[in-house]
């Protein structure tokens, strides 16, 4: 199967695309990062990115939201090319990146890194007196909302910091969620989790496809197979395959480029 032949399957699952690259090229000097990758991304679906170590994933991510920028190609987001603007740009469009543990105040309690998620405000902001929250003051029904979503109501006033690992890694997927965004991208959001801790992560990704658009990063394929609806594979800064779990689980040259043991057991 290629990128082609599966697009008819993949014409049918989920909502109008959502957000699209065309040819979108990285260049670190003579280095290719991404040669031209082309990607679709419809509403209301789990749309993961999957590849071998240093195929281009983390930088395809930066170059959709806009924390690098392309050296070529285009980016289009609901409608509008964003492919120039700026990541607080396309945030205020309704992107929103969840990242890693550097992303929480540790010594604020979870509700309070929820409310200045809501308001806009990121740690790097936060000892920034001239910027100003945008947004209301008080969101607290987007708190408790987002409380509620990922399961952690009653840990709403437990420092973040005395969380487990797990739970501070729901807590990110909330602060990006505080900003009420059309599409969240999580990169790798269960690395470094127990396995009680990956179940209750792979149903939070699964539930927010109904009020969300979810960009996900993964190496765990169970997790990867069993909530995505389409899987983009890429390899060598370029996509290799794209279409259903069951397509690219059954691809011979995503299994030789990448999959193998991780998805048969050794059975290749
Ligand atoms: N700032 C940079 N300068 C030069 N090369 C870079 C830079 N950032 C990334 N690269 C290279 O681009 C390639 C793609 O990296 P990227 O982090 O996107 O891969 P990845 O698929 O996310 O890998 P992983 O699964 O290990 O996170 C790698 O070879 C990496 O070394």
């Amino acid at each position: 199967m290629s990128a082609s032949t599966s697009t008819s399957a993949i014409a049918n699952a989920g909502g109008p695309v959502l957000l699209e690259a065309v040819g979108v090229e990285k260049r670190y000097d003579k280095f290719v990062a991404l040669g031209g990758v082309n990607i679709k991304v419809r509403a209301n679906t789990v749309h993961s990115v999957i590849g071998p170590n240093g195929a281009g994933k983390t930088t395809l991510f930066h170059m959709l939201t806009g924390t690098k920028s392309v050296s070529g190609g285009k980016i289009v987001f609901d409608g509008h090319d964003v492919t120039r603007e700026p990541d607080h740009v396309r945030v205020r469009r309704g992107m929103a990146r969840s990242f890693q543990v550097t992303s929480l105040f540790l010594t604020l309690p979870v509700r309070e890194n929820l409310r200045l998620a809501a308001q806009g405000v990121a740690p790097a902001q936060a000892l920034n007196c001239w910027r100003q929250p945008t947004g209301s003051l008080a969101r607290t029904d987007t708190v408790a909302g987002v409380l509620a979503r990922i399961g952690m109501e009653r840990f709403a006033d437990t420092p973040a910091g005395n969380l487990s690992h797990g739970q501070q890694r729901r807590l990110e997927v909330g602060m990006a969620l505080a900003a009420r965004p059309k599409a969240i991208f999580l990169d790798e959001p269960t690395s470094g989790m127990g396995i009680d801790d990956l179940d209750e992560m792979k149903h939070l990704i699964q539930s927010l496809k109904s009020e969300h658009t979810v960009v996900l990063i993964e190496h765990n394929m169970n997790i990867v197979m069993d909530i995505s609806d389409t899987i983009t594979v890429m390899q060598q800064g370029r996509v290799l395959a794209e279409g259903l779990p069951d397509d690219i689980r059954n691809d011979d040259r995503v299994r030789k480029a990448y999959l193998g043991n991780m998805i048969t057991g050794g059975k290749a």
